[in-house]
């Protein structure tokens, strides 16, 4: 470990983060009652224009109106390129009860984005006499994105979690697909007439993680848009969590129990971290350094990777 120690992320379950349009208060009670670990009420992009100050005024009501239990409570505002964002800012924090616990910034491109919010969110705060400093979460979902990730996730004491929004990255990246996230046809290595397929998110989902462990920010992966397909869903899920994502989005309730399903650590896999843990327990007291744990090393490293599975499942556990 580099000298500078790597801060630990928010110590909470971001499993998955289910997504409703603001312009739909219908869904906000069945939201509620999903087992999703945060909720994310929408004033972006699942919101038309003409319905944003209504979405506004359903969404403040229905923060204090209903009953949200031990859920991370989240809005997405509109992106700074708009007209809307400064008004979801001022609005939900001199309105919103203090049930509201962070705000989402979508398409964000540089440190100085965050900038901008934060600096209009503390004032607001202060103004109001809030009580509680509302948390931060961004997209990552542009070309400028990727390349500024280190730094915005770096931008604010405020940052929690930062997540990849596979649409809007395609668009930006003017990657050619209309698929939002998942195995993409045209990505593949041919190995004599044998096409195999590789992962046209992973880069990007990697530099994301990099960032976020570096500056103790949660990352989570982002949509997968055919809700019809829990198979690709899955397979998408767990890719990001053995790269080390934390969550993933549900744009559709029967997401959630697949997120749940694959953030959650098996039974399996706990029982075999705490066994590794033991046996490098064993080795310390004999003095060694490393030992032998069904036919393969485990040293000291490996206690650290016991650790995080043991960590997510006791976190998920409460
Ligand atoms: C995708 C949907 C429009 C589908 O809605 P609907 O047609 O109503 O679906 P169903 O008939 O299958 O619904 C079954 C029941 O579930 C309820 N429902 C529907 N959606 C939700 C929800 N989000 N949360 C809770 N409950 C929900 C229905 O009312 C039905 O209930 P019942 O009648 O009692 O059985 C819709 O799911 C939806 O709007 N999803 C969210 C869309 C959204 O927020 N998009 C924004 C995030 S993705 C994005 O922005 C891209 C990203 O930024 C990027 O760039 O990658
Ligand atoms: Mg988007």
């Amino acid at each position: 470990m580099s000298f500078r120690l790597q801060p630990t992320p928010p110590a909470r379950p971001n499993r998955c983060q289910l997504f409703g349009p603001g312009s739909r208060p219908a869904i906000f009670e069945k939201m509620a009652g999903s087992a999703a670990d945060v909720i994310n009420l929408d004033l972006e992009d699942s919101v038309a224009p003409d319905d944003k100050p209504q979405a506004r005024a359903n969404i403040i009501a229905a923060i204090g109106d209903i009953d949200w239990g031990a859920k991370r409570l989240s809005v997405r505002i509109n992106g700074l390129d708009t007209p809307w964002w400064y008004r979801d800012v001022v609005d939900l924090l001199e309105n919103a009860s203090e049930r509201l616990d962070q705000i989402m910034i979508p398409k964000v491109g540089c440190a100085g984005d965050i900038y901008a919010v934060d600096a209009l969110v503390t004032a607001v705060e202060a103004a109001k006499g809030r009580k509680k400093r509302i948390g931060f979460e961004v997209i990552i979902e542009s070309a400028a994105g990727i390349a500024h990730v280190e730094e915005i996730a770096a931008a604010s004491p405020r940052m929690e979690a930062m997540s990849l929004g596979a649409a809007d990255f395609a668009a930006s990246m003017g990657m050619q697909t209309t698929g939002i996230g998942g195995t993409q046809e045209n990505y593949y290595m041919l190995h004599g007439d044998t096409r195999h397929y590789s992962d046209p998110w992973h880069w990007a989902q990697a530099a994301i993680v990099a960032a976020c462990r570096t500056h103790g920010v949660l990352p989570v992966d982002g949509p997968f848009g055919d809700f019809s397909d829990d198979e690709g869903y899955r397979a998408q899920a767990r890719r990001s969590a053995t790269l080390g994502m934390v969550g993933k989005w549900a744009i559709h309730p029967k997401q959630v129990a697949l997120a749940n399903e694959v953030f959650t650590p098996s039974e399996e896999a706990v029982a075999e971290a705490r066994e590794i843990l033991a046996a490098m327990e064993q080795a310390k007291k004999d003095g060694a350094g490393a030992t032998v744990y069904k036919g393969r090393l485990v040293d000291i490293a490996s206690i650290k990777q016991a650790e995080v599975i043991v960590k997510q499942s006791e976190l998920i556990a409460g």
